[in-house]
């Protein structure tokens, strides 16, 4: 990507996209094409094919998603089917209408089966039965990545698939019911805090396993890959580690200083019990995360706490 190469960063002001935007910016790249889902509804397939149209890019970074955690995915499961596979049914065949030089498609870690063996290799994708919770969301996601692999086989379209795991960061989404589960943990026990409430319920058994990548890693990540990676079939972006839902959440609690007791809501799903991503493939294209978990979730504290009742709730 040269300095002066138009890029489309689908879904910028989403936590994964305006890092991505930050990371361009803050990397000499200043003519991005962007546009808010009330100027440009991804969903519609006519207005989408018009702004490709008009704006032709040459790079596309496709991070605009319906996005939520584990209660969000398994309440508007049509929701989560229809829509994603609206928005990127239209930017991957108009890229391809408009001769966009290279794309990269975000899907998620939740592609890969339930009970693969961990840690989860990019070979591991429909071995097996996919977690019943965010099916739908998956399901999505692996029509995006066949579908970019489609279009490289019959047009060769140099379209790229990335597969974060669980991100966190500024820009969040911290809807109480909506969200995933650290902005949801950051938020309960800093409302705690400030309430005094004697106890913190987290959702599950609290046994579940999760790997958490700070949102301005993973945009250097897709930084480094749009400019090195150009192979069909999908990349791993993680940090290689795991700790526990009950882990996690006594590690929130420290560093948001609360004092009370937690306790854990049985009704509420697990989900998958583990979804750690082998990142050997990352690693051996040349990219490594730099921000540890600890320092990421007290950037992302900062972040919670800067922004007070104008915290995104989507
Ligand atoms: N968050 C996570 O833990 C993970 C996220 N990912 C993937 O990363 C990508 C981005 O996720 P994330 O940044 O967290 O999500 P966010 O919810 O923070 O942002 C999603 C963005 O998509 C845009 N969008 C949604 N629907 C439409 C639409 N109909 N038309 C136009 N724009 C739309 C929104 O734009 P607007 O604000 O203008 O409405 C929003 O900014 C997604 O592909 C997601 O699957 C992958 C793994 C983990
Ligand atoms: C990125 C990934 O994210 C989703 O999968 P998930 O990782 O299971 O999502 P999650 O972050 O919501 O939950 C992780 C674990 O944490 C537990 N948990 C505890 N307490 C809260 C809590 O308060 N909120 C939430 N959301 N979870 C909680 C929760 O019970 C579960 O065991 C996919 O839908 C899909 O979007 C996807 O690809």
């Amino acid at each position: 990507m040269d300095k002066s190469s138009k890029i489309y960063i689908a879904g910028h002001r989403g936590m994964v996209g305006s890092a991505i935007q930050r990371t361009l910016e803050k990397n000499g790249y200043t003519n991005l094409v962007v546009k808010t889902s009330a100027e440009l509804d991804l969903r519609n397939q006519a207005v989408v094919s018009e702004f490709f149209e008009t704006e032709k890019p040459d790079y596309v970074f496709l991070a605009a998603a319906k996005v939520g955690g584990i209660i969000a995915n398994n309440t508007y499961r049509a929701d989560f089917l229809y829509e994603n596979l609206q928005i990127q049914n239209n930017i991957i065949h108009s890229s391809h209408l408009n001769g966009v030089k290279k794309l990269m498609f975000l899907g998620s870690s939740c592609i890969y089966p339930k009970m693969a063996p961990q840690p989860l290799k990019e070979d591991y994708l429909l071995t097996g039965p996919l977690e019943e919770t965010n099916e739908p969301y998956a399901i999505a996601k692996i029509a995006g990545i066949k579908m970019c692999d489609a279009y490289r086989a019959q047009f060769g379209c140099n379209y790229i698939s990335v597969m974060p795991t669980n991100l966190y960061g500024f820009n969040d989404n911290y809807h109480p019911q909506n969200s995933h589960v650290l902005p949801a943990l950051i938020r309960r026990f800093h409302e705690a805090a400030e309430q005094n409430l004697p106890t913190v319920t987290i959702w599950g058994s609290g046994s579940p396993k999760r790997e958490f990548l700070f949102a301005d890693d993973l945009a250097e990540a897709c930084f480094y890959l749009m400019q090195n990676y150009n192979e069909p079939g999908l990349v791993n972006i993680g940090t290689g580690e795991d700790i526990s839902i009950k882990d996690l959440a006594l590690l929130v609690k420290e560093i948001t200083g609360y004092k009370g007791e937690i306790d854990f809501d049985h009704t509420k799903p697990d989900g998958t019990p583990r979804k750690l991503m082998d990142v050997t493939k990352l690693h051996n294209a040349g990219w490594r995360h730099k921000i540890e978990l600890a320092e990421g979730i007290k950037l992302a504290y900062q972040d919670f706490l800067s922004k007070g009742a104008l915290v995104a709730e989507r």
